[in-house]
């Protein structure tokens, strides 16, 4: 936003008081407040970036200071839950819940950067009803900031996302743990030998906790059914390999490189990629 719309001016809240003063030494904000409520007694929008779990519970500390005519958003990873939660806490208020769908396994204040959203989609999930003057507002922010809107329902989103993004993360965290519980028989083998595939899921297991537990609480019915469908098509590789079947599991393998080739030549894998160079490989 300082890059991309120098002349807005901002105010920050949040909850950790180190995160606060760490804004205000980087420059992030122009302004920090000490509670939520006052942070937006004059905005004209208002980005919730809390964990999933915490956007209901922000929103109605904000509900009794925000002007009649702000327009609220959020960048929650997943959306049928939220926007339920906003819609409750904030009647008669504009709301357009919003996820934009790029990131790092980074949080705080500083792992931002300002191409993060360049040539990313920004999902909006507005109500059938909602103001369309609102949902240009939103939608023009995230263009500003580089990024393709994108508007769907809460539902058809979170359903996209539990394939595309919820599910990569648990495999992620529960294969770098069983790999965890294996180390005390490799004597730190996983570690010593840990080559391109393992470290791939250690950057993704390394995400913020508190975030990841939220999206899986929140997302919950759409996860356990894509989790589903995975672990039928997981135990059809089990069988491939037990029973000798190469050409299944060349077939897959085949197929599989089409699609991230497919991913590559529409540009949706370099913003990660540029960080990872500019931060070194443990960023
Ligand atoms: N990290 C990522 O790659 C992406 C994250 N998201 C979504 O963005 C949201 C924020 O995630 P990040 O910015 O990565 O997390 P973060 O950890 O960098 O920031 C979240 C902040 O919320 C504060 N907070 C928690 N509860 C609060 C409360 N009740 N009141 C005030 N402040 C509170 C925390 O102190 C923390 O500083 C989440 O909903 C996440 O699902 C969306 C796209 C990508
Ligand atoms: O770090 C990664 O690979 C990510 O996938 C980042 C990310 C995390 C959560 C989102 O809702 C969107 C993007």
């Amino acid at each position: 936003v300082r890059q991309a719309m120098p002349t807005v001016r901002l105010t920050g809240y949040d909850a950790d008081p180190d995160v606060r003063a760490t804004a205000l030494r980087i420059d992030l904000t122009d302004d920090v407040a000490d509670s939520a409520g006052a942070a937006v007694t004059d905005a004209d929008l208002v980005v919730l970036c809390v964990p999933v779990g915490a956007i209901g519970t922000v929103a109605g500390e904000i509900a009794a200071d925000l002007p009649a005519e702000a327009v609220v958003t959020d960048v929650g990873s997943c959306k049928t839950d939220v926007a339920r939660a906003l819609a409750l806490a904030l009647p008669g208020i504009a709301v357009v819940p919003a996820h934009p769908v790029a990131g790092t396994e980074r949080s705080g204040p500083e792992a931002g950067f300002a191409t993060l959203f360049a040539g990313r989609w920004c999902i909006l999930t507005p109500a059938a009803d909602a103001d369309p003057v609102a949902v240009e507002r939103v939608a023009s922010f995230w263009r500003r900031l580089g990024a393709d809107v994108e508007t769907m329902t809460p539902e058809h989103h979170d359903r996209v996302l539990a394939v595309t993004s919820h599910l990569p993360h648990l495999i992620a965290y529960s294969i770098v743990g069983t790999a965890s519980d294996l180390e005390a028989v490799t004597e730190s083998e996983v570690i010593k030998y840990s080559a391109g595939g393992f470290r791939d899921f250690t950057r993704i297991a390394a995400s913020d906790p508190t975030m990841w537990r939220d999206v899986f609480l929140s997302n919950r019915e759409a996860v356990l059914e894509m989790l589903g469908r995975f672990s039928e098509d997981l135990a059809q590789l089990q069988r491939a390999i037990r029973w000798g079947d190469g050409d299944a599991l060349f077939d897959l393998f085949t197929r599989t490189r089409a699609i991230r080739r497919s991913i590559v030549e529409q540009g949706q894998d370099d913003a990660r990629e540029d960080f990872g160079r500019a931060h070194g490989p443990d960023a």
